[in-house]
């Protein structure tokens, strides 16, 4: 029941060139899944699958919405986004000569999500009080975190049950990163949210997450249910903790 995610067998790539092998991996209701991978591992891929912009060559991917399992293998991206789950891609994506209002509005795209836009709007504004003061400002002069505060306003005026997140971590400094990730609990609590998020910050990741998958070269090297034994495996330990 509710809202979860389930990745069966799942393989992917870019024409010749293949990059996800055998992705097996699921969200349950309520949790905050992390991806977690260096570059080029083939994190942006697995969201891109799982947003319909890439079309698997084989598997299987569903998404349970309100209790309803629906196969996301088979829809456009629109209609992902319709049913509830929302993307904050890595680089943001944000239209730059539009204002901050008029990002936040784009994001209401399913006719669905025109109802309650409005408060919508306020709770993004209340979650990021930044983007209110400068609602009138062009996205492509705010700073590098003010533009991630707007592409995750911009992901939840679509109203998600689901929200996938690719490397919020990406170009922000230190003490922003880890107000990003403490933001990211803060609003799947507010707002009952599941959460997949796809970071290479090993340890502000495991910090929120309930569970944690390793991708290296398009495989799950590892499956977690926890930080402490995602802590524990020796592919983490080489790969993230410097450990031999
Ligand atoms: N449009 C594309 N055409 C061909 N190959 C691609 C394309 N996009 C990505 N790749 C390749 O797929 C592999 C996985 O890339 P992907 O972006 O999924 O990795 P990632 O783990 O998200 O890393 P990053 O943080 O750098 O985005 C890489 O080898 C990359 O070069």
């Amino acid at each position: 029941m509710g809202n979860s995610l389930s990745v069966e067998g799942l393989h992917a790539g870019y024409g010749a060139v293949k990059v996800l092998s055998g992705i097996d991996m699921s969200v349950r209701h309520g949790e905050t899944a992390a991806l977690l991978g260096t570059n080029g591992n083939g994190k942006s891929t697995l969201l891109k699958c799982l947003t319909g912009q890439i079309r698997p060559s084989k598997g299987r991917i569903t998404a349970t919405i309100d209790g309803q399992t629906h196969d996301l293998s088979a829809l456009s991206t629109e209609a992902i986004v319709a049913l509830g789950i929302a993307l904050v891609p890595e680089g943001r994506r944000l239209f730059p000569k539009l204002t901050v209002d008029e990002n936040l509005t784009l994001g209401a795209m399913p006719k669905k999500a025109r109802a309650g836009m409005e408060e919508r709007r306020a709770f993004c504004f209340e979650a990021f009080p930044r983007l209110k003061e400068r609602r009138r400002q062009l996205a492509g002069s705010m700073s590098g975190g003010e533009q991630q505060m707007l592409a995750f306003g911009r992901a939840l005026m679509s109203a998600p049950k689901i929200l996938l997140v690719d490397e919020p971590s990406v170009g922000l400094a230190p003490i922003l990163v880890a107000r990003m990730i403490d933001k990211i609990a803060e609003l799947k609590a507010a707002l009952g949210l599941t959460v997949l998020m796809a970071e290479q910050n090993f340890n502000q990741a495991i910090r929120i997450a309930d569970r944690g998958y390793v991708l290296v070269h398009g495989e799950i090297a590892h499956a977690a249910e926890d930080a402490a034994s995602l802590k524990a495996n020796d592919v983490v330990r080489r790969l993230y903790l410097g450990v031999d």
